[in-house]
């Protein structure tokens, strides 16, 4: 069965922080060839909402901080949190950049906003016992060892196969605080960059009534997207990461690359461990909770050098229901 985006869709576009490179120089790059891809599904009379992942940078932001304290005591070090709202402007400035540019070639206006945005988690979530989601540079193994001798709070672990990674706490996503604000830039036909890395973790703050304060983890944004796609009602979510398409048996010489994906075949795959924890599991997870929550709702995981592909159909896994 071949499941195809039609015009007149809402569509949520989640760019994977791996796939937007390590520096500022290459994130602007990659963005800038992504935005001229976006203004496509526009033009077929889509509507588009755009959500970025932050692993990488939200981890050498903190870093960054961690070894500024170490040389200057003068400079603080920054929390999760913060580091993770710093992440989502770093990034949302550069994606403003690249979409604003290529709105107002095609259309003479520059409608595209970002906004910080909240996602409430459960304080009580058991991932803050076990954390899972990768963050920062990929390292060695000897130099994740010297790392967690530097640093014994924090854990590393091999990420699928490409380097060991911190991990840190990844808390469920259950609420975007700032979902009244996405839908009404959304009615004003804005081009809205939100929820970023999942969108920065925060609980209630029992002691200030109607406050929420940061908790030090990083939620996942594919679960984050998936909740903000049923937030906007959206038709379509698209993962777009640094493969082309979800895989079984990966990197293994039988690799078979799948490019039509049944929830109930994915949730069999998934209780098989076939998708990497933290990195595919969670986009399979998310397109599987998509697909289930609303008749004729698609999930397609595909590459951003290949979104175009993706999007017509002819690169990339279609989880459907
Ligand atoms: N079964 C699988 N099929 C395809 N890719 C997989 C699989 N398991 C793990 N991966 C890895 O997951 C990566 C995508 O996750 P990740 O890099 O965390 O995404 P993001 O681009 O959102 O940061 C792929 O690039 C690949 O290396
Ligand atoms: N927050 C998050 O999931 O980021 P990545 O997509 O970069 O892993």
């Amino acid at each position: 069965m071949s499941v195809r985006i039609n015009s007149d869709k809402r569509v949520v576009i989640a760019l994977g922080g791996n796939a937007l490179g390590d520096t500022p120089e290459e994130q602007i790059q990659r963005v800038r060839e992504v935005g001229p891809k976006l203004l496509d599904l526009i033009g077929q009379g889509n509507e588009i909402i755009i959500t970025h992942g932050n692993g990488p940078q939200v981890g050498m932001i903190q870093k960054a901080f961690t070894y500024a304290h170490q040389v200057n005591d003068g400079i603080p070090m920054m929390d999760l949190p913060e580091c993770g709202a710093m992440s989502q402007g770093y990034i949302g400035y550069h994606l403003q950049q690249a979409i604003g540019v290529a709105l107002h070639k095609a259309y003479k206006r520059w409608h595209v906003a970002s906004v910080i945005t909240q996602t409430e988690v459960d304080s009580e979530d058991p991932a803050f016992r076990n954390p899972t989601k990768p963050i920062g540079a990929f390292l060695t193994k000897d130099q994740a060892e010297e790392e967690m001798a530097k640093h014994p709070d924090q854990k590393f672990v091999e990420d699928s196969g490409r380097g060991w990674r911190r991990v840190v706490a990844s808390p469920i996503p259950r609420k975007i605080v700032e979902a009244p604000s996405i839908l009404n830039l959304l009615n004003d036909e804005f081009i809205v960059v939100c929820s970023g890395g999942g969108g920065v973790p925060v609980v209630r703050d029992f002691s200030d009534k109607g406050a929420y304060k940061g908790v030090a983890a990083v939620i996942d944004k594919d679960l984050g997207g998936e909740l903000l796609a049923e937030d906007c009602l959206a038709d379509v979510l698209i993962l777009l990461t640094a493969v082309d398409h979800v895989a079984l048996n990966f990197g293994k010489p039988d690799q078979i690359d799948l490019e039509d994906l049944s929830v109930e075949d994915a949730e069999r795959y998934i209780a098989e461990g076939q998708f990497g924890k933290g990195s595919m599991e969670p986009k399979v997870m998310a397109g599987v909770k998509f697909a289930k929550s609303r008749s004729g709702r698609v999930c397609i995981i595909g590459s951003l050098d290949k979104a175009a592909d993706a999007i017509a159909g002819k690169s990339g896994t279609r989880i459907h229901a």
